[in-house]
Parts: structure tokens; sequence; C-alpha cells
């Protein structure tokens, strides 16, 4: 019988936020928000291991999870899961579950329209003008005649993908499965086999693939020798996606013509990277999207509450499939 404490879910539940990059404390008040009460562990704070019912994850030190004997959650704060599954001691029999939400999507898509927007119409020029005092176009061409393509036409790919096509751009998405349904002006690719396919028709390619066994090192010199000479590449997925080491050789050559990155093998990227200062590729510190504290707040707690009551939680990961 459930109690007013516990909010219907079976007991206070006792939740670690755990990182071994990032001062968690931003999450606590959210956490203390969704379930006044709450037995929240972080920190340095842990306490008794054998207590905590639940863990929420962004790079968990290798090892703690394994530590918990009784955890029945992994809950990744983020869309992704590859900073939990790098751990080699994860417990993989627990649910790992991670964020599915709209405000996610709306980041990302505002973020990748202005990203395929300031390239194609040449926004940055307009930044140097401006502080010159110049009144001077662009040339100005319609998004009909740029395509762009997505790479990874799943939450937040098919987001962007509509958002796109919704701005006049006709738009290409390539998935592993075959999808049934596409927002109007969105056309699909699937597997390898229709790969070069898509690819010889993306002018701008977003990369926003989940970092998988199969999907790491996916932009090299071999994927960019398939894209349109000239292509603007967007990586919003994870830094381990691009070969860092081919993306200056392929602007050199004139293959790629702009890149607008997002993520990278090493974050923050260090002071003496290449990338900086180079005027062709842009750099964001890991901006694209955030997900609103509450909303992991909730969605992890609804979670253990799902498990807790013997129900699958939501977003839970296939851990073969690698996300
Ligand atoms: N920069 C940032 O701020 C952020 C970055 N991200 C990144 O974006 C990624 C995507 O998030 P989200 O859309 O929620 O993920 P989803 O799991 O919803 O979608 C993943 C998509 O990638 C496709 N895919 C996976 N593996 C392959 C493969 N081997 N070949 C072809 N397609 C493949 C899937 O195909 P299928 O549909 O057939 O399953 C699916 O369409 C996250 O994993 C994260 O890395 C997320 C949030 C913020
Ligand atoms: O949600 C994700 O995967 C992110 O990268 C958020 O920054």
């Amino acid at each position: 019988m459930a109690t007013p404490d516990d909010n219907g879910k079976g007991g206070t539940p006792c939740v670690a936020i755990l990182s071994a990059v990032l001062d968690m404390e931003y999450l606590a008040a959210a956490f203390r928000e969704a379930h006044p009460g709450i037995d929240l562990r972080l920190g340095e704070e842990l306490g008794a291991l054998d207590q905590i019912d639940a863990a929420v994850c962004w790079f968990p030190p290798h090892g703690l999870l394994a530590r918990m004997p009784k955890l029945r959650l992994v809950q990744s704060l983020a869309a992704g899961i590859e900073h939990i599954t790098a751990d080699a001691e994860l417990p993989r029999h627990l649910p790992l579950c991670r964020i599915v939400d709209t405000g996610m999507a709306a980041g990302m898509k505002a973020y990748v329209c202005w990203a395929v927007v300031q390239q194609h119409r040449g926004m940055r020029a307009y930044v140097a003008s401006s502080a010159a005092r110049r009144w001077e176009e662009q040339p100005i061409e319609s998004p009909r005649h740029h395509r762009v393509g997505i790479a990874g036409l799943g939450t937040l790919g098919m987001a962007c993908a509509e958002a796109l096509a919704a701005i006049g751009y006709p738009v290409r998405g390539w998935s592993r499965s075959a999808k049934e349904a596409l927002p109007a002006g969105v056309e699909g690719f699937h597997g390898t086999a229709q790969l070069d396919e898509f690819l010889s028709g993306c002018d701008t390619l977003v990369c926003l693939l989940p970092l998988t066994a199969e999907t790491h090192g996916f932009l090299d010199a071999a994927l960019f020798a398939k894209l349109p000479r000239g292509a603007h590449l967007i990586n919003v997925g994870r830094g381990d996606h691009l070969v860092e080491a081919d993306l200056q050789p392929a602007l050199d050559a004139g293959q790629l013509s702009a890149a607008t990155l997002d993520a990278f093998s090493q974050e923050p990227l260090p002071p003496e990277h290449p990338f900086w200062g180079d005027p062709r590729i842009l750099v964001t510190p890991h901006i694209a999207t955030r997900t609103d504290s509450l909303v992991i707040a909730r969605q992890t707690l609804d979670n253990l509450a799902s498990v807790r009551q013997g129900r699958r939680p939501a977003n839970q990961v296939d851990l073969a499939r690698g996300y």
C-alpha cells in the first residue's frame, strides 16, 4: 500500500547522482522538487551503497554501479548512453534508460536549423560586415537547391528533419531500419546498402547517430569522398563519430567547405587543438541542446516506480544494439 510519502511509487526512493566529470549539484533541487523527502546521494556523500535504488549518470565513475547491490535502475541524464556503457563493470542485467523529451528535441531542432542556415546563407560574413559598417549581400540560394541529409533518424533526427523540411530544405534521412512514415518533404534511406546513395545527395550532412561500435569513426575521409564536393558537415552526435585527423585535409582539398561541430573526442576541446581558430570550423561547446532538470528528475522517478511495480520503464535502451 502506497504511503503519502512515497507518492504511490513504493517507499522513499534513494537516488544517487553520479558523474566523474561534472558537479551534479545543479540537479539536486529538481529531484527535491519532484519528490520532497527523497533520499538523495551525490558527490562525496554517497553513504551506504546498499541503500541506493537508482543511479542517474553522466560519465559515472567506472566500477561504482557494480558496488550497489540493491540498484534497480540506471538512468542516463542524457539521450546518449555511451558514457555509461563504457564502464566495463556496468551491471548489464539492470534496465538502463535514457531521456526522451520534447524540450530536448526542440533545442536540437533550433541548433540544427541555425547551423544549416548560418552556413548556407553565409551568415557569418554578416558578423564581419556588420562590425565593419559594410552593407554587403551574400549570395542567396533558395533552400530548394540545398539538400540536407540527417544520419540518424531517431527522436532527435526525425524532429530536425521535419523542421528543416518545413523551412524549405529537401531533406533525406538515414537510419538502420526502414521508416514506414516520414514527414512531408523527407526521403528515407536505411542500412549500409543505401548509405552511398544517401550521402551522394547531402549538401549538408548532419550526424545525429548514437555512438556505438558500428558508428564509431563514421565520419571519415572515405565518407567525405562520397558527399557532393564542398559539402558542409554538422556533427551534433558524439566526438568519436568523427575521425578528427581526416577533417582538415578534407577541408584543405575542398571536398568539404565547412564544419559545425558541437561534440569532440576530448571535451573540453584542448586549447592547442587545431580546430580552434580554423575559420572553416565553427566550434560550439556541446550545447546543441539540454534537458530540463525537472524532466530528468521526473523521468527517473517514474522509471524507478515502474521497475518497483514490475513494469518496463520508459525509454529503456537495448544494450545488445547499443542504443
Ligand atoms: N550535442 C548534443 O547536445 C546532443 C547530442 N545527442 C546525440 O544524439 C544522439 C541521437 O539521439 P536520439 O535521436 O535521441 O537517438 P535515437 O536512439 O532516438 O535515434 C538513433 C538513430 O540512429 C540510427 N542508427 C543507430 N545505429 C545506426 C547504424 N549503425 N546505421 C544507421 N543508423 C543507425 C537509428 O536507426 P533506427 O531508427 O533504425 O533504430 C535511429 O534512427 C544521441 O545518442 C547523442 O549521442 C543527443 C542530445 C544532445
Ligand atoms: O543528451 C545528450 O546525449 C547530450 O549530449 C546532452 O548534452
